[in-house]
């Protein structure tokens, strides 16, 4: 009796770009795009400067409105939702801009509790105690609570707006180079933190980085963005294998090299 093949599993298509136009003034950013990112996944987003990463992940999160193409989170088209639903639907994503985007003006703890008194209606007193708890998700000492932005450092500014993102319990984190600027110690450990609260929370995670240890340890698909369009979204090996003079430069340089290496130190390619 011959067995049944074992079925592969379908994956669940959480955010879809499709034929995705972006332009400002005479200028093409985005030309047909199409992406999806499935549910679980950490998803890294690479491309040169100024391909359009962060446009990308501000036109999912509904920031830009496209010239043309649709995007779907959760199968809903935020800029076709009226304000209420649109903003239900906002609740399910967390993100992490590139420079932390705190209040300079807020404490840290003030700063992870204002979503969840504004988008949950949380009691002051009751968010800044859910406040404390996210701050120690995102790997913050105690005493990191009571200060201003301005009294961090570098990779403590990550971790508190990363405590902010996670505040309302997103499924989708967005995460804008949260390693640029960190020392490679601090890069690691943060690296290390998305994996782990990735398994722990069930989260999908979209990452825009340049940063190659980052889509060795932490990435589970890559998506490189050349020539206005997804040019690969596969497993890094699959995507560095693939014939592009940027993704050969990108990958098989001494830095794509010595990532590869440092991840993989078994391997001799
Ligand atoms: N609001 C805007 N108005 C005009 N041009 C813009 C705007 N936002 C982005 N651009 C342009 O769109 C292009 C893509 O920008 P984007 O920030 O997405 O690039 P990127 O791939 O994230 O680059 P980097 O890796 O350098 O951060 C750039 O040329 C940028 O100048």
């Amino acid at each position: 009796m011959s067995a049944l093949p074992t079925p592969i599993p379908k994956r669940e298509t959480v955010i879809e770009v499709r034929g995705l136009v972006n332009r400002f003034g005479n200028q093409t950013v985005h030309d047909h795009l199409d992406l999806d990112v499935y549910r679980g996944e950490i998803l890294g987003v690479v491309g040169g400067s100024g391909t359009g990463k962060s446009v990308l992940l501000r036109t999912i999160i509904g920031l830009v409105r496209p010239v043309a193409g649709t995007v779907r989170v959760f199968g809903e088209n935020l800029l076709a939702l009226p304000p209420e639903r649109r903003s239900m639907v906002e609740r399910r994503f967390g993100v992490l801009f590139q420079s932390g985007a705190l209040f300079s003006s807020l404490t840290v703890s003030e700063n992870v509790a204002l979503p969840l008194v504004e988008h949950a209606g949380i009691p002051r007193a009751d968010a800044e105690r859910l406040a404390g708890v996210k701050l120690a998700l995102a790997g913050l000492p105690i005493d990191a609570a009571r200060k201003y932005p301005s009294q961090l450092s570098g990779g403590m500014i990550k971790r508190a707006a990363l405590a902010r993102a996670l505040a309302l319990d997103p499924e989708i984190l967005f995460l804008d180079e949260p390693t640029a600027g960190l020392d490679p110690i601090s890069a690691a450990a943060f690296d290390s933190l998305i994996v782990t609260l990735r398994n722990a929370l069930g989260l999908t995670v979209f990452l825009v980085t340049h940063d190659l240890d980052t889509l060795y340890t932490t990435c589970d698909r890559v998506a490189v963005l050349s020539q206005h369009r997804v040019l690969a979204a596969a497993p890094i090996d699959e995507v560095a294998a693939t014939d592009d003079a940027w993704v050969q430069a990108y990958f098989h340089g001494p830095r794509g090299r010595a990532a590869l290496q440092s991840a993989h130190p078994e391997r001799k390619d």
